[in-house]
């Protein structure tokens, strides 16, 4: 069986999926920055979201249909309408969940990732988090409130489910 992460940014998806335990994983993110040669950050600002978006979806279908144990997506790969209709008959797509205020103090202090979308003023990034709030709902299987929990909390509730 194949865990798909999803969530919005910094919500721990990679963190999560690089501590599984149980057979490999692919992080999408990493993937496409292997791929590119450069940072997605260095990437939107050469290129393009879109251009972003295209490559997120092939590298994304791929992945699927590769026998991962773990896909950690990023957290825009619900902005596809095809990405959430993919999404939708996947089995065991897990939303990380946790609130706006957490995962922005998350975003701040993590400086190891470059995330484009979150240079906007906070009001911007928060009124993205709540647009795609509905999008991370509707395609989920299993929902996990990550907030008070640890990356291995997490991971160990994630193996529960099997
Ligand atoms: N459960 C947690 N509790 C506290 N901090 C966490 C937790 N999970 C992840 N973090 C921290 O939050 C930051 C972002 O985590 P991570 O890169 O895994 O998020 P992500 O969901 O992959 O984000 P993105 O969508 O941008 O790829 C990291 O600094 C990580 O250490
Ligand atoms: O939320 C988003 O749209 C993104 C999240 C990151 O994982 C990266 O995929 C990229 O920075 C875009
Ligand atoms: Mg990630």
């Amino acid at each position: 069986m194949t865990v798909i992460l999803i969530g919005f940014m910094a919500a721990g998806k990679s963190t999560v999926a690089k501590a599984f335990d149980q057979g490999k994983f692919i992080d999408l993110d990493k993937k496409i920055e292997k791929e590119i040669g450069m940072t997605i950050a260095q990437f939107f600002q050469e290129y393009s979201e879109d251009k972003f978006r295209q490559i997120e979806r092939e590298v994304f279908k791929t992945a699927v249909q590769s026998g991962y144990a773990v896909i950690a997506t990023g957290g825009g790969i619900v902005k596809l309408a095809e990405n959430r209709n993919c999404l939708k008959e996947l089995e065991n797509v897990v939303y990380l969940k946790a609130d706006f205020e957490t995962l922005y103090g998350r975003i701040l202090s993590d400086k190891e990732n470059s995330r484009p979308l979150a240079l906007r003023s906070k009001e911007e990034v928060e009124k993205l988090f709540t647009q795609r709030a509905a999008f991370y709902e509707d395609v989920a299987d299993i929902v996990i409130e990550t907030q008070g929990k640890s990356p291995e909390e997490v991971v160990k509730e994630i193996q529960e489910l099997k």
